[in-house]
């Protein structure tokens, strides 16, 4: 028994020393993608390395919010297999289109929230706005809402009658996504969106609920900065932490698809990449879930009316977890 504690210890420990605000933890082994700044030598040291993308151009890119493949960054790094992070792909414009979809759509009704256990908003965002002045206290109680098949946070089990639509411009992203990487089968069916405020965790955890364990998770950060913990298979395994900033998305895939994670702390963004955007125009190219004139007008509707939005992630994180629940030839469970 103890030696399970004593084991447990090598993730809790680094979760608690990051978390803590007194003292502040020191970022010097925090591995940074985009200054390629290395941890420091230790026993720990990993190596990062550029990877290249199975596919250079895909047509969605630019409706979708997303610069060409061909301008994309990814990084592996060596001492966790199948983890991979692709820096920023997303312009301007595509940064304020996913952080309003989150805020605006992804939180209203019927998709699940945590704040349905004691309040009864169907459209969180529009009531947050209500009266004259901003409802902070209903803004900063939003802490996650699930899309497709909903998460069950207590039997850790996806069931079919428990499932909504999956929106189809994220099953686009995703599935442009996943091409890039060689992953031309991925089909998103569940998402938990997560909202933190500059004080929230996310704990230790593994994602494996879905059936489909081989099919790679894709997570997508805005918003503020967040250190995130990626250990092993066994919380005895010391983590590694990584700053993951806005635009950023991080890949779980084969042997990382099933490692512990954690989000000890979120940090101030020191760029704000949702600044300065440009408007996109149609190409009238064939999307696979989506029609262009869906999103193209929204995209460009965050040109002007994006004032509250950046309000709001000027002091908060989002992430979209997205996943694929069931095997190729599985219709339902
Ligand atoms: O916020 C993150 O980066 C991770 C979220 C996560 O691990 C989850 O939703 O399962
Ligand atoms: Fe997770």
């Amino acid at each position: 028994m103890k030696r399970s504690m004593e084991s447990e210890d090598c993730f809790m420990k680094k979760f608690k020393y990051y978390k803590s605000n007194k003292p502040k933890p020191s970022l010097e082994e925090v591995i940074s993608i985009e200054t390629y700044k290395f941890a420091k030598e230790n026993a720990y040291a990993l190596q990062v390395e550029n990877i290249t993308f199975t596919v250079k151009h895909d047509s969605r890119t630019r409706a979708l919010g997303l610069y060409d493949i061909s301008n994309w960054k990814a990084v592996s790094l060596s001492r966790h297999p199948g983890f991979i992070i692709i820096k920023n792909p997303f312009t301007s414009l595509g940064q304020r289109y996913w952080i309003r979809k989150c805020l605006e759509e992804y939180a209203k009704k019927p998709n699940k929230r945590n704040i349905d256990i004691d309040t009864d908003v169907d459209n969180w965002w529009e009531e947050c706005f209500k009266k004259n002045e901003v409802d902070r206290k209903l803004q900063k109680k939003l802490r996650w809402a699930t899309l497709g098949y909903h998460h069950d946070w207590d039997t850790k089990v996806y069931i079919e009658d428990n499932k909504g639509v999956f929106p189809g411009e994220l099953a686009e992203l995703c599935d442009v996504i996943a091409l890039s990487i060689g992953y031309s089968k991925f089909r998103a069916e569940a998402a938990i969106v997560n909202y933190y405020h500059m004080g929230s965790t996310l704990s230790a955890h593994t994602d494996h609920s879905e059936v489909n364990l081989e099919a790679p998770l894709f997570s997508l950060s805005f918003g503020q900065s967040a250190i995130f913990l990626l250990g092993g298979h066994e919380k005895s395994i010391e983590p590694s932490a990584i700053l993951l900033s806005s635009g950023d998305i991080a890949i779980m895939s084969k042997d990382a698809r099933l490692c512990y994670h954690a989000v000890p702390k979120i940090l101030p963004s020191s760029k704000q990449p949702w600044n300065n955007p440009t408007s996109v125009q149609k190409t009238h190219e064939t999307f696979k879930y989506i029609k262009e004139d869906d999103i193209i007008d929204p995209m460009n509707k965050n040109l002007k009316e994006w004032t509250k939005f950046q309000a709001y992630v000027e002091e908060s994180r989002i992430n979209v977890n997205v996943r694929q629940v069931l095997n190729e030839n599985q219709i339902c469970l």
